[in-house]
C-alpha cells in the first residue's frame, strides 16, 4: 500500500545509523543495495515480482513530516541531524525486474543507487513493501496456475493480518485474479470489487426465498445467492431456481449461486444439472470456503461445473508460508564493491554493481537460467553456481534480456505509473514463457541461476581478503 507519511515507517536502527553517518558527514556519499531472496515460497518453482510501482509512489513523497521530527527529538537524535532529515527527499535512482516479471532466487531483482543515508532509511519500506506483496502475487499465480478460465474472485480482507488485505488484494489481481471483495482496495487500486451474499441475509430474513427475492430486486444486474444456509440441494437451489426464473421473466439474469460449505464437486455437478433442467443455462455456479491452490485443483480434476473460486485466508495470508525472505544488501560504497562474508557462501552478497541476464531458447520460452555479471561487462556465457563454484556451466548462443531497468532516477518516476490491469497482463504474459515443468507444483525444475566469472573472482578476492587479511596482498 502506498504509505502517506513515510519517514518513520522504518526500523530504529536505520534511523541511528542515519545519525552517525551525518555527524561523521558521509551522509551524501554514495551506495548501492541489491534487493532479493533466498528461498521460493509454498515449494513452487518461481515468485511474481510485485509491488514496485506502489514503491516508486512511496519513495515520490517519501519524507520526514514536522510531527515526525518532533517524535525523533523525543527519542534523543540530535538538532543538526533532525533538520538535515527535515528536508530530505529520496533523491536516488531504481533499477528493477519488470513488475509482474518472474524472479528467481539469489539474482537481485532491484538495486538502489542513492545517499548512504536515504538508502539505508528506504530499506524496511522497500522490503515491507516488495516481500509481502511478492509472496501473496506468487500464491495468486498458483491459484490462476489451477483454475483454468475460471473467475477468480479474492475474498480475504476479513482474515488478513490487518490492513495488509489491502496490499494483498492489489498482489492477488496482479497474481490473476479478476476482483476482489475489498472496496478500500479496489477504489484505492481500481480494481474490479464484487460480491456475492452474506449468511446473515437469508438469517435475517427468515425465509430463505423472500431473501433471495428482495436481493434480486435491489440488485438485478448482479445478482449471486448463497444456497447453503439451510439446506443446498432442498431449499438453497430449488429457490435461486424460483429467483431465477423470475427475473428471467423481468428481462434480468440470475448472475450466479454460491457453494460454501460441504462437497464442493458433488453440490456443483448436482445444483448444474437442477439449474440446466430448469433452463438457467447462464447462471454461474461460484464455490468458497478454504479455497487454496490444492483444492480448487482438485475440484477442477474432479470435473466441478465451477465457474467462479473465491478464495480468502489462503491467499492473503500466503499460506502455509507466512513471509518472502527478501533482503536488502549493501553492494557498493562510494563506488567500492563492498562484501558480506559468511561462513557459508549462501549468505556471503555479490558484491559491486550488477546486472541480470535472462535467457531465451530458441523457441522464446525462457531457458531456465539467469546470470548475474558485473554490470560493464558482456553477457556472459561462462557460469558459476553462486555457492558451489566447483559447479560449472557453458550456454550455448542464446538471446537474453537484461532484467533490471531504470525506474526512478534523482527520486522521480522515469515511466508513467502501470495500471494493476497492465501489471496483471504482463505477469500473465511472462509466465506464459514458463516451461511447465517450473509451474508444477510438486518439485518443479529448479531454475538456475549463474554468476559470471569475473563477479566469481571480484567475490573471491573480497572474500579472502576479510577472511584472512593478513595473507592477502
Ligand atoms: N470435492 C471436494 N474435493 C476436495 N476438497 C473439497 C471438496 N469439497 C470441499 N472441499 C474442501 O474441503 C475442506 C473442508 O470441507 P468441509 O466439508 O469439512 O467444510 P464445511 O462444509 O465448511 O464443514 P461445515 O459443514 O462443518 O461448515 C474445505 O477446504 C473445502 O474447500
Ligand atoms: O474461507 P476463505 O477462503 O477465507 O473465504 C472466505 C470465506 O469467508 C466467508 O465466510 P464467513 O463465515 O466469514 O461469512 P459468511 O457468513 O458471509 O459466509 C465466505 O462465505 C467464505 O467462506
Ligand atoms: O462476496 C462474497 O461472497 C464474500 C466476500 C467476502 C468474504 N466472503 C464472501
Amino acid at each position: 500500500m502506498h504509505i502517506d507519511t513515510t519517514g518513520t515507517y522504518t526500523d530504529s536502527y536505520q534511523i541511528a545509523m542515519g545519525q552517525s553517518l551525518f555527524r561523521d558527514g558521509q551522509h551524501r556519499r554514495r551506495a548501492v543495495f541489491d534487493y532479493f531472496f533466498r528461498k521460493i515460497p509454498f515449494e513452487g518453482g518461481y515468485v511474481v515480482f510485485a509491488g514496485l510501482e506502489d514503491l516508486i509512489d512511496t519513495l515520490e513523497s517519501w519524507r520526514f513530516t514536522a510531527d515526525d521530527i518532533d517524535f525523533l527529538a523525543g527519542h534523543g537524535f540530535d538538532a543538526a541531524y533532525l533538520d538535515y532529515l527535515r528536508t530530505l527527499r529520496f533523491s536516488g535512482s531504481i533499477l528493477a525486474a519488470s513488475e509482474g516479471d518472474v524472479v528467481f532466487p539469489t539474482a537481485p531483482i532491484l538495486r538502489v543507487e542513492a545517499g548512504v543515508v536515504e538508502a539505508q532509511l528506504i530499506e524496511t519500506l522497500l522490503l515491507n513493501t516488495l516481500n509481502f506483496q511478492s509472496l501473496i502475487a506468487t500464491k495468486a499465480a498458483r491459484i490462476r496456475e489451477v483454475a483454468g478460465d475460471a473467475i477468480l474472485s479474492e475474498f480475504g480482507l476479513r482474515r488478513a493480518q490487518g490492513p495488509a488485505g489491502v496490499p494483498a488484494a492489489r498482489a492477488a489481481v496482479i497474481g490473476g485474479f479478476d476482483s476482489t471483495s475489498n472496496v478500500y482496495a479496489a477504489q484505492r487500486y481500481g480494481l474490479r470489487a464484487e460480491g456475492t451474499m452474506a449468511h446473515s441475509f437469508i438469517q435475517w430474513h427468515g425465509d430463505e426465498l423472500a431473501a433471495f427475492r428482495a436481493f434480486a430486486q435491489a440488485r438485478p444486474d448482479n445478482t449471486v445467492l448463497l444456497v447453503d444456509t439451510y439446506s443446498t440441494l432442498d431449499s438453497g437451489v430449488p429457490n435461486a431456481i424460483i429467483v431465477g426464473r423470475e427475473m428471467a421473466a423481468r428481462g434480468h439474469r440470475l448472475r450466479a449461486i454460491r457453494l460454501d460449505s460441504g462437497d464442493l464437486a458433488f453440490f456443483a455437478r448436482r445444483a448444474r444439472t437442477m439449474l440446466d433442467d430448469a433452463g438457467l443455462h447462464e447462471v454461474k455456479i461460484a464455490a468458497s470456503n478454504q479455497l487454496d491452490e490444492y483444492v480448487v485443483r482438485s475440484l477442477r480434476q474432479q470435473g466441478a461445473p465451477i465457474d467462479i473460486f473465491g478464495v480468502g485466508t489462503s491467499l492473503v495470508t500466503g499460506q502455509p508460508d507466512a513471509a518472502l525472505d527478501g533482503v536488502y544488501k549493501l553492494a557498493c560504497a562510494q563506488g567500492e564493491p563492498r562484501i558480506k562474508v559468511s561462513e557459508s557462501l549462501v549468505k556471503t552478497t555479490l558484491p559491486g554493481l550488477k546486472q541480470v541476464h535472462r535467457f531465451l531458447a530458441a523457441d522464446g520460452q525462457f531457458h531456465g537460467v539467469d546470470a548475474v555479471a558485473l554490470e560493464d561487462e558482456a553477457v556472459p556465457r561462462a557460469l558459476t553456481h553462486p555457492f558451489e563454484p566447483h559447479r560449472t556451466m557453458r550456454l550455448p548462443a542464446l538471446r537474453s534480456e537484461p532484467l533490471l531497468q531504470p525506474v526512478m532516477a534523482a527520486g522521480r518516476r522515469l515511466h508513467a505509473r502501470r495500471s494493476v490491469a497492465d501489471i496483471r497482463a504482463h505477469a500473465a504474459q511472462r509466465r506464459a514463457l514458463l516451461p511447465p515443468e517450473y509451474r508444477r507444483f510438486e518439485n518443479p525444475h529448479a531454475w538456475k541461476v549463474g554468476i559470471s566469472d569475473r563477479l566469481h573472482g571480484l567475490r573471491e578476492r573480497l572474500r579472502q581478503a576479510r577472511l584472512h587479511p593478513e595473507t592477502t596482498p
